[in-house]
């Protein structure tokens, strides 16, 4: 079934945001209801290279990760009306955002560090959360990267608190209101 007007969108939607603010959920959701073709960067680059992201991050280190990041976010700009879910560190490089932004309208999704923290305390796929797993350690590392996150969105969502379905539906409604230029 094809998308209807109303939802297809001349870009792609680019979602960042730290570590269990709800990208991959989101776009999941996007993708399941809207028929967007749906990007999720680290299962891509896990699949490519054979191994999950902690064990990349342990035998290649973390600079291979961030240049597999780089080369897959130029490779996805040609795409339209793809929903990307961005590794918590992309807005981190300048080289990333021009990437997003040659094509795409970038989505913050943010949440409290106490929202983060009950979110990702159900699993140790995250690498850099080790030894941060704490509201100080996940607020110090947020407070580092905000001027990146901020400086990259094109919208900001609050996150906490709301649902999936309520998240994605604000995140239309906004759009909505913002040119497609
Ligand atoms: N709006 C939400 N409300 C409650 N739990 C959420 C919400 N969004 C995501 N989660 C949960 O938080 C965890 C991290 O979500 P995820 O989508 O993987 O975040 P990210 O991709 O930003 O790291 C998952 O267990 C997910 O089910
Ligand atoms: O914030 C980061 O630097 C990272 C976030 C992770 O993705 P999620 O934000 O989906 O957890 C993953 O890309 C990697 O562990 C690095
Ligand atoms: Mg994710």
């Amino acid at each position: 079934m094809p998308m209807n007007e109303e939802y297809s969108l001349p870009y792609n939607l680019f979602l960042i945001g730290f570590m269990g603010s709800g990208k991959s959920s989101v776009a999941a959701y996007l993708h399941r209801k809207y028929e967007m073709p749906l990007f999720e960067m680290d299962e891509t680059i896990a699949e490519r290279e054979g191994m999950s992201i902690p064990e990349l991050f342990e035998t290649m280190g973390e600079e291979y990760f961030r240049a597999a990041e780089t080369a897959l976010l130029i490779e996805l700009q040609s795409n339209q009306n793809t929903v990307v879910s961005c590794g918590g560190g992309v807005p981190m490089r300048a080289c990333n955002v021009e990437a997003m932004k040659r094509n795409g309208k970038v989505i913050l999704l943010t949440a409290s560090p106490e929202t983060i923290l009950t979110r990702v305390s159900g699993n140790d796929n995250r690498p850099l959360l080790k030894g941060r797993k704490n509201v100080a350690g996940i607020q110090a590392l947020m407070e580092q990267r905000r001027p990146c996150y901020e400086a990259a969105a094109d919208l900001t969502i609050a996150t906490d608190g709301k649902k999936v379905e309520e998240i994605c539906r604000e995140i239309f409604q906004r759009l909505q209101g913002t040119p497609a230029d």
